[in-house]
């Protein structure tokens, strides 16, 4: 089984990146690939010591150190002339340009469209930062993107800063990179014509082209050599690794934090403006890095200028709404994260369902308060209640729920979320029910030995909180008086059309939805707190 697996994962393995040169190299690929290829493929073993040397990639190894020893050497011996000075920095961004603005946007991600004299001039300029051909590096690149932060990333950023930035063109690569599809690039005349011609175009805009400006600009061979060829082309060279491995560690994930690109101001600084690298790969295709005016994106300055002198055209840039999304999911994420930190009051599930009579009975004992439907001990907060202490102790044993919500003072957010924290409680059905009323009356009259919903003489039924068991108002008799008879049948009546209205057994609608900061809690059906207690282990009708 393994090893037809293994048979099946080489075969398409082999489809993919062996398919004939004019297809698509990812024609076949498989729904698996990576994980197969990464199950199957062996990597080389990792370098160490005793083998280092049979694992050198000689050819990069000599380009990335003798440069900086011929640079230092340089800068030990050579005097530095003003306008050498000058034309190494104007010829460190024009070959940073070629591979920004040509390898990088232009070619690996096809985002814009540039002329044929364009097209060469980034070729030249390209071939002077030293760094492969097109052709190679934009493979390279795609399979980047395409497999961040997997084993099949040629330079992942996973496998440490350093091996992002130098040490995967030093040894030999661990594994094949990814397949990625390059068949466009290998249609491009200019492309072919580099690939052709890439060593003598790399001696030649590397360091032939600079030391000949110089030397028959103003006689400075020397320094244009050591200058303008090599100090710059060790600056071009970091600061393209850069987008490697500092690119992934440095910054904000502003759009998405899945994997390791970031944005930075500093990288962009040192890499051309390459550095808003979060954005880069959540949208390769844009020609921009950067999407806001003050950011640095140099890149991106060149190729509009490319467009408005008419060398550039279909400059691709995402859906500014699709971009601001990005954004926001992750502010989104950030603020969720700042709130799990916050402690937040406790939902109406984890607290008990107490019924009217049993809050008042308890409030006798401690200062408690109905609002939205909860009961809050507000002990803690008489002394501190800007309002004073009389309109808390005013409506202990109370429902405060009207006064709390303009009816006396429209109170703040921050009084929200304070009164939230004091829950000790909820109160069953929500608010005051016409049976709180019933039993109220229940008891004044058991004094005197008549009842309001039975015929005199017979016993009183006992006071219920069970929402099932209450079946409308009472009936009057002659025994009860007439002020607590109404108030009654209009509270009973108010129930009944709103029950008729929506075909439910539900409560009154001014307490049917309770909005407290960070919580919204409706209540669609009487009883159903009483559900959330039980869920909760919590004993019904008792406070905690
Ligand atoms: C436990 C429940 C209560 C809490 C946590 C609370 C909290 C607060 C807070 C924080 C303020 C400052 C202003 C604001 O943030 O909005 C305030 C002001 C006030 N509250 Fe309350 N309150 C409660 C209950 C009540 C009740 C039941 C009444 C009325 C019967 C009331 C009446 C007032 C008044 C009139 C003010 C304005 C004070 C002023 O600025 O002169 N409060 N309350």
């Amino acid at each position: 089984m393994v090893a037809e697996l293994k048979q099946r994962s080489t075969t398409a393995t082999r489809d993919a990146q062996a398919a004939p040169k004019e297809e698509f190299a990812d024609a076949n690929i498989p729904d698996d690939y990576v994980s197969r290829v990464l199950a199957t493929e062996k990597p080389l073993p990792p370098v160490q010591l005793k083998n280092i040397l049979n694992e050198i990639q000689w050819v990069s190894f000599l380009a990335l150190t003798i440069t900086p020893i011929l640079a230092t050497y340089g800068l030990f011996t050579t005097s530095w002339n003003k306008y050498t000075a000058i034309w190494t920095f104007v010829y460190y961004f024009m070959t940073g340009l070629g591979i920004t603005a040509g390898y990088h946007r232009l070619w690996a991600h096809r985002a814009y469209n540039a002329s044929l004299p364009l097209q060469y001039y980034l070729a030249c300029m390209g071939s002077g930062a030293v760094q492969g051909s097109i052709h190679w590096w934009s493979r390279g690149h795609r399979a980047h993107h395409r497999y961040t932060d997997t084993d099949l990333d040629p330079y992942g950023a996973h496998f440490g800063l350093f091996w992002s930035h130098l040490g995967w063109m030093l040894v030999k690569p661990r594994r094949k990179p990814g397949v990625a599809d390059i068949s466009d690039l290998r249609k491009n005349q200019v492309i072919k014509f580099q690939h052709k011609f890439y060593i003598p175009m790399l001696l030649f805009f590397g360091f032939g082209f600079p030391t000949l400006v110089a030397g028959l600009g103003w006689n400075d061979w020397r320094g244009g050599f050591f200058f303008a060829g090599m100090l710059r082309l060790v600056f071009v060279h970091h600061s393209t690794f850069c987008v490697n491995s500092l690119a992934h560690y440095l910054g904000e994930a502003t759009f998405d934090n899945k994997m390791t690109p970031r944005d930075h101001f500093f990288t962009a600084l040192v890499t051309v403006g390459e550095g808003y690298h979060n954005f880069h790969h959540q949208f390769p295709m844009d020609y921009r890095n950067a999407v806001h005016w003050y950011q640095f994106d140099p890149t991106k300055w060149f190729i509009t200028a490319m467009y408005k002198i008419g060398l550039a055209s279909h400059l691709k840039s995402f859906p500014d709404n699709e971009v601001k999304k990005g954004r926001l999911a992750m502010q989104l994420q950030k603020a969720h994260e700042f709130g799990q930190q916050l402690e937040w009051p406790k939902s109406s599930s984890h607290l008990p369902v107490i019924s009217w009579d049993d809050f008042v009975e308890e409030s006798k004992t401690r200062p408690l308060i109905v609002v939205h439907g909860f009961i809050h001990d507000v002990s803690s907060f008489l002394d501190e209640h800007p309002g004073g202490r009389h309109l808390l102790t005013g409506k202990i044993g109370k429902d405060a729920t009207t006064a709390f919500l303009g009816g006396v003072y429209d109170h703040s957010n921050a009084a929200h979320n304070l009164l939230s924290m004091m829950r000790v409680g909820v109160l069953d059905g929500g608010y005051q029910l016409a049976k709180d009323e019933l039993a109220k009356v229940e008891r004044e009259n058991r004094a005197t030995g008549v009842s309001a919903n039975r015929p005199a003489g017979s016993p009183p039924s006992p006071v219920t909180s069970d929402d099932e068991d209450f079946n409308g108002p009472a009936t009057p008799t002659d025994e009860t008086p007439m002020a607590t008879v109404n108030a009654v049948a209009a509270a009973s009546e108010q129930l009944k059309a709103q029950q008729s209205a929506d075909g439910t057994k539900s409560i009154n609608l001014k307490a049917a939805t309770y909005v407290t900061p960070g919580e919204a809690y409706s209540i669609v059906k009487r009883g159903e707190l009483k559900a959330n207690a039980r869920v909760d282990g919590t004993k019904f009708g008792r406070f905690l």
